[in-house]
């Protein structure tokens, strides 16, 4: 399978000496890649710079074969992107807000916008004000607008973050069918190992910064008996490494 996300090396640390180290991951086509980590773990400034919206201070991303830094417009022109919370006008209804947003892409059409909500479910509620959507479906409708485009990839950070049981099984059941059906390749960020479990074909672990594993979920599990087994394995023997340096 041919790599649609390429990071090597990547590395940025803040003044106050945390941030990401030397983060290196690939992520290939038709994936649903489970970037787990805690919090403060790192896996929010990975997805900045994927995304533009942050600069690295070494290392490199290639989208689909383009460089983020170099050739920005190529390589985000079939990216999907949703960091941190929803953008949502809550003043204005759903698809009010997804026609804005589809102002930034020409070709977007009303029709396509009947799709999208079609696939997060929000049909129903298109005409509503988003005020009164729950978190959930703010969420969804977060998701909709980044798939205004038609994206081949979609980078989504900690989509699930702070749903119902509810909410979150209806995020992953769309985030499935969307790679099934439309062959869509996921770069999802999770603090949740058991939604990873559920979700992910393959995975990658950050901790303090640090890439420590990636790998195939099903060859791990051959191997474990959970993704929490193999991740205080690897953080136990990252404290010896670390220890001992
Ligand atoms: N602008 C910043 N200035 C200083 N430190 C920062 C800044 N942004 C992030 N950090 C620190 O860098 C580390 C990685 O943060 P990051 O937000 O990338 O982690 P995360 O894995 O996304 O965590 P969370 O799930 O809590 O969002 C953390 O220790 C955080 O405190």
């Amino acid at each position: 399978m041919k790599p649609v996300v390429e990071i090597e090396g990547l590395t940025k640390m803040y003044k106050n000496n945390r941030g990401i180290q030397d983060v290196t991951m690939t992520v290939r086509q038709g994936d649903i890649y489970g970037f787990f980590g805690p919090n403060g773990a790192g896996k929010t400034t990975v997805m900045k710079i994927m995304a533009g919206l942050s600069r690295a201070q070494r290392g490199t991303v290639k989208l689909l074969g383009y460089d983020v830094a170099e050739q920005y417009e190529q390589a985000m022109s079939k990216v999907g992107v949703l960091i941190e919370t929803a953008e949502v006008y809550s003043y204005m209804s759903g698809r009010k807000n997804l026609e804005l947003a589809a102002k930034f892409y020409p070709h977007v059409t009303s029709g396509r916008i009947d799709e999208v909500l079609e696939i997060v479910g929000l049909t129903p509620f298109q005409h509503e004000k988003a005020a009164g959507y729950s978190l959930g479906m703010k969420q969804r409708l977060g998701l909709a607008a980044a798939l205004l485009s038609g994206p081949e990839l979609m980078i989504l950070d900690e989509p699930t973050n702070g749903l119902d049981i509810e909410g979150m099984v209806q995020m992953r059941d769309i985030m499935m069918r969307l790679a099934r059906e439309q062959r869509i390749t996921f770069l999802i960020s999770s603090h949740l190992i058991h939604e990873m479990e559920l979700m992910c074909n393959r995975i990658g672990i950050i901790h303090q910064g640090r890439l420590l594993c990636e790998a195939s979920v099903p060859y791990l599990l051959e191997q474990w008996e959970s993704l929490e087994a193999v991740y205080m394995h690897h953080i136990q023997e990252d404290r010896k490494v670390t220890l001992h340096a």
